[in-house]
């Protein structure tokens, strides 16, 4: 009788609170790769997405090569992102094909090796950045992926709760 409530009690425990944060406790450790952490903090199973809470967390880390593809002056009068880099949609696929030398020189920022995992693009609310992550995969950026929300999930978040993003991070506009 006992021991059999202490099975029950074991296997409850187990599967549904201490392993799942062992599990989450690993994914937000400084160890855990780009990835692990993104999923981390997914419930839903497309893994070709990254929402809003993560991409703050990889924000704040700095552990990010977040692109947005709005147009200049979009930035300009709407705001841009935290260590967000533009590059105009119409640009991508041009600037994704440069070599790392000319994209350094040209963006500022180190050219995204085809492998990396923190390859993230934005627009204001996801349809350029589709457009955009469909042109770096065809380049071989398989791993590239996508903030939907863009600009105009950012945005909401931020209006609503200012406190919410880390002193660390300057809210540009
Ligand atoms: O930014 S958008 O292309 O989704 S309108």
């Amino acid at each position: 009788m006992a021991s059999r409530a202490v099975v029950r009690l074991s296997k409850s425990v187990f599967s549904r609170s201490v392993l799942p944060r062992v599990v989450i406790a690993k994914a937000l450790s400084s160890n855990a790769s780009p990835r692990e952490r993104i999923w981390s903090c997914k419930k839903e199973t497309d893994r070709s997405q990254i929402g809003l809470e993560c991409l703050k967390d990889m924000v704040v880390d700095g552990d990010i090569q977040l692109f947005d593809v709005r147009e200049p002056h979009e930035l300009a009068s709407l705001g841009k992102i935290p260590k967000s880099v533009n590059i105009p949609l119409a640009q991508v696929v041009e600037a994704f094909s440069m070599s790392p030398a000319e994209f350094k020189e040209k963006y500022r920022v180190p050219k995204p090796d085809v492998k990396d995992e923190n390859l993230i693009f934005h627009c204001q609310s996801g349809r350029r950045a589709q457009k955009a992550v469909e042109g770096v995969k065809q380049l071989g950026f398989e791993k590239a992926i996508i903030f939907a929300g863009g600009w105009s999930e950012w945005e909401f978040y931020i209006k609503r709760r200012p406190q919410a993003v880390p002193r660390k991070v300057s809210y540009e506009r």
